[in-house]
């Protein structure tokens, strides 16, 4: 599918000159895609791309395979006005041929740093004609008269119903990060129960898992998987409740209201499953010593294949700005304009209705038992949440008495405050659906107990990332706080540590689809690395080189130049 990102210029620059997406594109990749679509006479649309830098690039599947693309483009009716973005089906190559289709010019990226089984395409247009119907018309359509027609009153409102497609990738690459998640967690967990090295006595050597260090690296990670498959699956389920509404033509206010909390949960989801995917990798590379940098052993493939879950369908910065402004409009409706506090329809922002309950709290937990709990986690967030969410709005408040632009307020706002709420949020999100679960009681009684640590753990290791604002905001004091969260996660980690490899075998899949021999379910590193070693293509034979190397190697001197 193919997005014409310079749509989103011009409304930007409609939308008084918010210009940055303007110029990120201008010195990045050739993505202004400048295309205009005219209504012709012949009720035929008219696809034209004035120049190389209108090229749109990217686009998956397009470079070879595709021989359709779903282009959002602007839409201009002959009266000249332009009626902002639209979907349409373009034929871009000949089903039987594969080639070209007459007008358009497309073509393959090239090598990418991972996922190279899919072949990135670009694509230029010149003056090429689409029937009238190829306009997918769910959010505005062409009359055959020519008129254009919308259900939308407001533009943005159709806007944001247009884009509401991206919601559906960003939830599943939320999944498809879990995944890469799980593999790499399994193949560094097996073979850190495998692993000796060093050990109490000279006799003895120790698995590397027995070390603490080891335990804290990984076993947080371990407890993210089953948080955030948890998380993502019950976000996906809200996905599938939203698209059954959109098939069945709801116009309800609640369908509504579902689409821009999933736009708002999907938003954050993506960059907190993406990112914590990424930095899990990285930590299992290293946690597999030099093994883990090992081709063979597949670490590179899946931290090469998850990175740019972290970019495509918005980039994570960029996007979780989506969520913010979300948050934010919820204070401005409802806190300082008096209205009353309504619940959202996926229940994520329903705490907001004891805000300044909640901002009154403190920390007033004194022993570790009482901390081994996910309810402790739960509620520094939820204090976390209004804290930052107050903090950024103040903060924006602030650059505008300052005589700052709309725009640049926001901008100026984002480090350590907005961008901090949106990542707070979805942790919380996340954490209070797993919370939930645990101590649901349909969970079998055996399974409870485990399942209540990985929850509790998840939240305390998540949450030891924002000690610094818990102080700041007044709802830590004295250092007790934090040694208790500290001495928790060191707890829970070494009660997991036994359990970590039945845990993995339940998350991993096949060792056909692992396809890592120091992450085998049997357990075997050695045996397993020292059979994939030796199969390895022509690991026993000399190199092709061998005689310039040893014997036909030139004399010294002799290559001196001879003038
Ligand atoms: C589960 C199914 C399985 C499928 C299984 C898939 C597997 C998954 C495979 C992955 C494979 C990856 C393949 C890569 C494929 C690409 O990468 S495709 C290219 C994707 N491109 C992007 O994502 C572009 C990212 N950029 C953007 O989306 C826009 O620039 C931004 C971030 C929304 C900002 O635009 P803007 O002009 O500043 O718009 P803004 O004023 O913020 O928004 C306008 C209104 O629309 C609303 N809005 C915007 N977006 C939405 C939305 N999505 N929903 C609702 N409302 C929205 C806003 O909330 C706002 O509403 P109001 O506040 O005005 O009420
Ligand atoms: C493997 C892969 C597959 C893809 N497939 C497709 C596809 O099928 N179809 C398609 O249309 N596209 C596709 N894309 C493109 C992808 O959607 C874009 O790369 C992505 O949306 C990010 O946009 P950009 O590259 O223009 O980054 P930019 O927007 O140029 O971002 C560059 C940097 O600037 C920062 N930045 C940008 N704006 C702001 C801001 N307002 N505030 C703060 N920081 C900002 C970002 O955080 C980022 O770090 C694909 C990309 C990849 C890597």
């Amino acid at each position: 599918c193919l997005f014409d990102k310079h749509s989103f210029h011009d409304k930007r620059k409609r939308r008084k000159e918010r210009t940055d997406f303007v110029k990120c594109n201008k010195e990045d990749e050739l993505s202004l895609f400048k295309t205009k679509l005219d209504l012709h006479v012949h009720y035929e649309f008219i696809i034209n791309s004035p120049d190389h830098e209108a090229a749109k690039i990217w686009i998956g599947n397009l470079g070879k395979t595709a021989t359709h693309a779903l282009v959002y483009a602007q839409l201009y009716t002959p009266d000249g006005v332009c009626h902002g973005l639209h979907p349409f089906i373009v034929q871009v190559k000949d089903p039987k041929t594969l080639l070209a289709m007459p007008g358009v010019m497309v073509g393959d990226i090239g090598k990418k740093l991972g996922q190279n089984g899919l072949d990135n395409g670009f694509v230029l247009f010149c003056d090429v004609r689409i029937p009238r119907e190829n306009l997918l018309n769910s959010t505005g359509d062409i009359t055959p008269e020519g008129l254009y027609v919308t259900p939308y009153k407001d533009p943005n409102k159709r806007f944001g119903a247009s884009l509401g497609a991206l919601s559906g990738g960003r939830v599943g690459i939320t999944r498809m990060s879990v995944i890469n998640l799980k593999l790499a967690i399994s193949i560094a967990i097996r073979y850190s129960a495998a692993r000796k090295q060093f050990g109490p006595s000279e006799e003895e050597e120790i698995p590397v898992l027995e070390y603490q260090l080891q335990q804290w690296r990984l076993i947080p990670y371990l407890a993210a998987i089953f948080a955030l498959d948890y998380f993502s699956k019950s976000l996906f389920i809200n996905f599938l409740e939203f698209q059954i509404g959109l098939m069945m033509k709801d116009n309800s206010d609640r369908q509504a209201e579902i689409g821009r909390e999933i736009h708002a949960l999907s938003c954050a989801s993506k960059p907190l499953s993406s990112w914590t995917a990424q930095q899990a990798v990285q930590e299992c590379r290293e946690a597999c010593g030099g093994h883990g940098y090992l081709t063979m052993n597949r670490i590179g493939d899946i931290r090469n294949d998850n990175d740019p879950n972290c970019t495509y369908e918005g980039d994570n910065n960029v996007i979780l700005q989506q969520t913010s402004n979300y948050l934010l409009t919820w204070i401005m409706l409802y806190l300082f304009s008096g209205k009353s506090t309504n619940e959202s329809p996926l229940g994520s922002l329903n705490f907001l209705g004891d805000f300044h309950t909640i901002l009154s709290k403190v920390f007033e937990v004194t022993v570790e038992d009482e901390c081994l709990d996910s309810s402790v986690p739960l509620l520094a967030y939820k204090w976390l949440v209004c804290y930052l969410l107050q903090e950024s709005y103040l903060k924006i408040q602030q650059e505008k008495q300052m005589g700052k632009s709309d725009f640049e307020a926001k901008n100026n706002s984002q480090v350590y405050y907005c961008h901090t709420l949106a990542i707070a949020y979805i942790e919380l999100t996340a954490l209070q659906r797993f919370h939930d679960f645990t101590h649901d009681s349909s969970v079998p009684h055996g399974l409870q107990t485990v399942l209540k640590k990985l929850c509790a753990l998840y939240g305390l290791w998540s949450l030891s990332k924002h000690i610094a604002v818990l102080y700041q905001g007044g709802y830590f004091c004295g250092k007790k706080c934090t040694e208790l969260i500290q001495s928790s996660i060191l707890t829970l980690c070494s009660q997991l540590k036994n359990d970590a490899v039945s845990l993995v075998d339940t998350i991993a899949p096949s060792d056909f689809i692992l396809n890592s021999p120091i992450g085998k379910g049997d357990g075997e590193i050695y045996k397993n690395l020292w059979s994939a070693i030796l199969q390895g293509k022509g690991a026993l034979e000399r190199p092709s080189w061998w005689m310039t190397f040893s014997s036909d190697k030139p004399l010294v001197g002799s290559l001196r130049g001879k003038l």
